[in-house]
């Protein structure tokens, strides 16, 4: 079978080049489709082009609200083929992918009337001596040409949450999706293209890192980044991007406390249901698992019974739970953590198997600090069961972690709860449910290593926008 082609989108054009990516089909491994690669000329023109749009073709808010909100009606009625597309080029079990669509066609939504409430404050300068005839206020600009590199975990959603609140707030964007799942994304860039945004407010540059990444972080004109990827990258644009504006959403270890007085087989089953989701490559999956002494031997019982019933292997059946990593070299390098923390002492107690770039969910137990699988960032299906007996020695164990996206706490004691929702070093702290919880329209980024910035489409506006003071003169 002929592999489908596709080609970059820039100013409102489909543009082929002469080097293509090859994208493979995640479960297989085979190559499915080609893209075209940017390089830096194409890059510069898809600067020149957002630049261009952003002077001359700015919508007025209730215009950027019909379109974002018409994308998002798009995506639901692509549906099936976008998250046929999700499975392939991501490898994520379908009724996930579904999910993702879902999800993203929300988060257009939400934007879409964010949009409509743009706006600054009154600032009372009249209060000031010698200010009585000034009246001030503030207006919200946009910031101009906004840059988006993306990971390859979220295809749509994690791109929906830099593309929308950035056009709701007026900015054009160029996009870098992540080599490993670029499809998806140009197939919105043909649902903004069918939604009427005009040309040049959206741009989509495929390509590696080094050469289509760095390129953006080398032009000026780009006046804004969104991030979202590994700290290690994140750095690097901190690094380069001098001092214009950066939202970084990086890595995390995610913990989960589960202390003596939850209820531990609700427990058991949400954690094990928000462990292994998309092979544990979600940046909020539980990865460090804390469970108070008393109730470890109970709760590890229920917890391998619903890690046992997750439904392993092919992303494309309806009902799999669980499918390959995003690469064998991926599910390699996980399976080496593994066998690493064995010899270091800790046991398994479910899984550790691998077959191709399938990693069978795997928990471990007798797991150290110091240990890959508890004290980097796992990205796989791996969790670390360890017991704890003091709260505060369990938090400050959490809190060495150099990362701090979100965490979570099962427990019936409210003072427990918030007590932890002021000591644990995160985002965000879910009681009673596990790290991986997000709605779209919550505001949603790390501390520490895992970042700086919200997302969520009204904090994000909040960074893609400039506040401007305007103060009028009545003596004049
Ligand atoms: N905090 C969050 O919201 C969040 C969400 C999803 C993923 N993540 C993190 O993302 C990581 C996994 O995703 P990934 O493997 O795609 O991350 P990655 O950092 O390898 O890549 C992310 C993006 O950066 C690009 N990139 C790579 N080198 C670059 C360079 N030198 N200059 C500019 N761009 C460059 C990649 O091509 C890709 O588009 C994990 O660490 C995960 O925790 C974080
Ligand atoms: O991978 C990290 C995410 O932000 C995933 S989600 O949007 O929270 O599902």
């Amino acid at each position: 079978m002929s592999k489908r082609s596709y080609k970059l989108y820039i100013d409102g054009k489909w543009i082929e080049t002469k080097e293509q990516l090859s994208v493979l089909d995640k479960y297989t491994q085979e190559v499915y489709a080609t893209v075209s690669k940017a390089g830096e000329q194409e890059v510069d023109l898809a600067i020149t082009s957002a630049q261009a749009a952003y002077k001359q073709k700015q919508l007025p808010p209730y215009e950027r609200f019909t379109i974002l909100k018409r994308i998002g009606e798009l995506l639901l009625e692509n549906k099936n083929t976008l998250a046929a597309c999700i499975t392939k080029e991501a490898g994520k079990p379908l009724k996930q992918a579904q999910n993702e669509i879902e999800r993203s066609a929300q988060t257009f939504e939400v934007a879409a009337e964010e949009a409509k409430r743009i706006h600054g404050e009154g600032v009372p300068v009249e209060a000031a001596p010698g200010s009585e005839n000034r009246m001030a206020f503030t207006i919200k600009v946009p910031v101009g040409v906004v840059g988006a590199i993306s990971p390859f975990n979220f295809p749509l959603n994690l791109v929906a949450h830099k593309i929308a609140p950035a056009l709701a707030a007026g900015n054009a964007v160029v996009l870098k999706p992540a080599s490993a799942t670029p499809i998806t994304a140009l197939k919105l860039a043909e649902i903004v293209e069918q939604a009427g945004l005009p040309t040049g407010l959206f741009n989509v540059v495929v390509g590696s890192g080094s050469t289509v990444g760095e390129a953006m972080m080398r032009d000026p004109r780009i006046n804004l980044f969104t991030f979202t990827g590994s700290a290690e990258v994140g750095l690097k644009l901190k690094q380069n991007t001098g001092l214009r504006k950066l939202i970084l959403e990086l890595g995390n270890n995610s913990p989960v406390i589960v202390d003596k007085e939850a209820d531990i087989e609700k427990a058991a089953k949400v954690i094990a249901q928000k462990s292994f989701a998309y092979a544990g490559q979600v940046c909020i999956s539980v990865q460090r698992l804390y469970v108070h002494e008393e109730v470890l031997g109970e709760f590890q019982q229920y917890f391998v019974e619903q890690v046992r019933a997750l439904t392993v292997g092919d992303p494309n059946h309806p009902d799999t739970d669980v499918g390959p990593m995003i690469s064998e070299k991926e599910a390699e390098r996980a399976e080496e953590w593994i066998e690493e923390a064995i010899n270091g002492g800790a046991k398994l107690i479910h899984g550790g198997q691998r077959e191709g770039a399938v990693l069978q969910p795997t928990v471990l137990c007798d797991t150290t600090k110091d240990m890959r699988v508890v004290c980097e960032e796992v990205f796989a299906p791996i969790v670390s069961l360890m017991p704890f007996k003091d709260m505060d020695k369990c938090i400050d164990e959490i809190n060495e972690s150099p990362y701090g996206l979100q965490g979570g706490i099962f427990t019936k004691n409210l003072d427990t709860a918030f007590y932890a929702a002021r000591k644990v070093e995160v985002g965000g702290l879910m009681i009673n449910d596990a790290s991986q919880y997000r709605v779209d329209l919550m505001p949603y980024g790390g501390v520490k290593d895992s970042g700086n910035g919200k997302e969520g489409p009204k904090y994000s506006i909040e960074e893609m926008t400039e506040e401007r003071l305007i103060v009028l003169n009545l003596d004049h």
